[in-house]
């Protein structure tokens, strides 16, 4: 393959001179009548988006001046807003001048020439959903003005299907006929993203006869990629890959091939029934605010707001046991400031590992998952007590109005998740932790609450233990807790099957009870038993789960 494609000439922008290079990797062209802070302008190729013939605008409506001896260059260019300075990418668009169509001709084919040599992981084919009623509404307005026409430039040909009913895609991905296809995209919010992750992952291992219900297969990885164009309430997803919510932003992720690999948790119940979770997993308040949210839908991203006030103020705390089995302190750590971003070092030499293991083995997880049934992979650890919640998230799970996240140093492609227990303490106690999050002060810096970098987690609520206490969780939030830290003192004590058990450390004082019983009396219902689990923003049907 001919990497090194060359022209140069002198071209004309405007009416300044300028010369024009276009190397096997880099078109550059710099101004020369002039003699002093001669500037150059250098774009990759790889951020090509598109060569017309002709004077031609795209955004925001396509026009075409086509003179034979002007052609227009489309690239990628990094913008700022706020503080996301290069993060946001805007369409970036020269038009050239030629003394001659035949030098224009040879410009086009070059540079054509050299888009395909570099950009071997562009797509040619895309199959696009759209969710028509994610967040505002506005999924098709945004995909046919905004994303179409550069998909149309970059010569993308994509089949666009707007849902009528929810899970359409998910089984359409199942079904269907995906031969000729380069990826798959999503134009709504993260339950968009998560229908489609589950038709992808369903997909692939039906094709490799596994059944994705046995905790103890390992799963294939799935061959085509997926592309979000943020069009819904929170988009974690999106912001976390790509750092910011902006759909002219993924579009051209999408159109140069880029891609972030994901770390995917598979949660399992009892009787087997699996669903996938990228982000947050969450028990106590941020699953009881997901089952008020969906109360409210009418209300539209607005509703979150809403129900986390309301959840806040009916302080609830769920009795429970958390298993969970730490994932190497030499490699990574919670609390170590990192930000994983493309490319991050220790993504790297974890997918390295994977690959490395899978050689031998002949799967790429199933050295993986080998890690789960070893024993010399680590001791369960065991946790017993109430929570105020207990979150599992797969990544940092920022969004803009947490702009660090749930857990700032969480790694998107790791093969961890970060295990965040918020013991049972006072509103005001937990008003602080949630309030940390929209702030840059540590959240994790806080007497009750604890992280933990894990490889799965095991978790069952214990409402037998919320019955006998329940008379004095009516009263005050936190009794159970004193009650509790009345244990800890001994510290960590081994349990029955010898794995370490660390018991709820926790007390609450009189003065909280106090607060505690103001706030309460203000607003509290009888709390329920059990809460429940949010999945990436859907409600799970069970409680007790296992996650790897
Ligand atoms: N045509 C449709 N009608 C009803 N529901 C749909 C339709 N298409 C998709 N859905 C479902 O709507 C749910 C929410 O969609 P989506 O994630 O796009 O928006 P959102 O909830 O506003 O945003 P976010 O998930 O980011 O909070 C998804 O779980 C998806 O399965």
């Amino acid at each position: 393959m001919d990497t090194d494609v060359r022209l140069e000439s002198s071209l004309w922008v405007g009416n300044k001179r300028y010369r024009a290079v276009l190397t096997g990797w880099y078109f550059n062209w710099t101004e020369v009548d002039k003699n002093r802070d001669k500037k150059t302008v250098s774009v990759p190729v790889a951020e090509v988006i598109g060569v017309e013939e002709g004077q031609v605008e795209i955004l925001p409506q396509k026009c075409v001046e086509d003179t034979d001896k002007d052609f227009t260059v489309f690239y990628v260019k990094r913008s700022s807003s706020g503080g996301s300075y290069g993060l946001l990418w805007r369409l970036g668009r020269t038009q050239f001048s030629c003394p001659s169509r035949v030098l224009r001709d040879q410009w086009t084919q070059h540079l054509r020439a050299a888009l395909k040599t570099h950009g071997p992981l562009r797509p040619h084919r895309l199959l696009v959903f759209i969710n028509p009623f994610g967040g505002k509404g506005r999924g098709r307005k945004i995909y046919h003005s905004l994303v179409a026409p550069l998909f149309e430039l970059a010569g993308i040909n994509s089949h666009v299907i707007v849902t009528v009913q929810a899970n359409q895609a998910r089984d359409h991905l199942l079904k269907k006929d995906l031969t000729g296809f380069d990826g798959v995209v999503c134009v709504g919010g993260d339950g968009m993203f998560s229908e489609v992750l589950h038709g992808l992952i369903g997909r692939t291992q039906q094709e490799a006869g596994l059944s994705e219900n046995d905790p103890t297969v390992a799963l294939q990885p799935c061959p085509l990629h997926i592309g979000i164009i943020p069009a819904g309430s929170t988009d974690c997803v999106c912001f976390a890959t790509v750092g910011v919510i902006d759909p002219v932003t993924s579009a051209l992720h999408i159109i140069i091939g880029d891609s972030q690999p994901l770390d995917v948790c598979s949660v399992h119940n009892p009787s087997a029934v699996v669903r996938y979770s990228v982000s947050l997993l969450g028990y106590g308040f941020y699953g009881d605010v997901l089952a008020e949210s969906e109360k409210h839908r009418w209300m539209g991203p607005l509703r979150y707001d809403y129900s986390g006030a309301t959840v806040y103020l009916s302080n609830r705390s769920y009795a429970g046991v958390v298993q969970y089995l730490p994932a190497d302190p030499l490699l990574s750590s919670p609390r170590d400031n990192t930000r994983c971003l493309s490319g991050c070092s220790v993504c790297s030499r974890s997918t390295e590992r994977l690959f490395h293991h899978s050689s031998d083995s002949g799967s790429l997880y199933s050295s993986h998952l080998s890690q789960f049934s070893s024993d010399s992979e680590g001791e369960w650890v065991s946790v017993k007590g109430r929570f105020r919640c207990v979150s599992l998230t797969c990544m940092s799970s920022s969004c803009p109005k947490s702009p660090l996240g749930l857990s700032p140093s969480a790694h998107l492609a790791d093969g961890t998740a970060d295990l965040i227990l918020v013991w049972d303490t006072h509103p005001l106690g937990f008003l602080k932790f949630l309030y940390r999050h929209i702030t840059t002060q540590d959240q994790f810096d806080l007497p009750f609450v604890e992280v933990h970098r894990v490889k799965a987690i095991r978790f069952s609520p214990s409402p037998e233990e919320e019955e006998e206490d329940d008379e004095e969780k009516l009263g005050m939030s936190g009794a159970v807790n004193e009650k509790e830290g009345h244990h800890v003192q001994d510290g960590e004590t081994r349990s029955s099957n010898g794995s370490q058990q660390h018991l709820a450390p926790r007390g609450v004082t009189k003065h909280q009870k106090g607060i505690s019983s103001l706030l309460c009396g203000l607003c509290c219902r009888k709390a329920p038993a059990v809460s429940v689990w949010n999945c990436d923003g859907e409600i799970l049907p069970f409680t007790e789960l296992l996650c790897r």
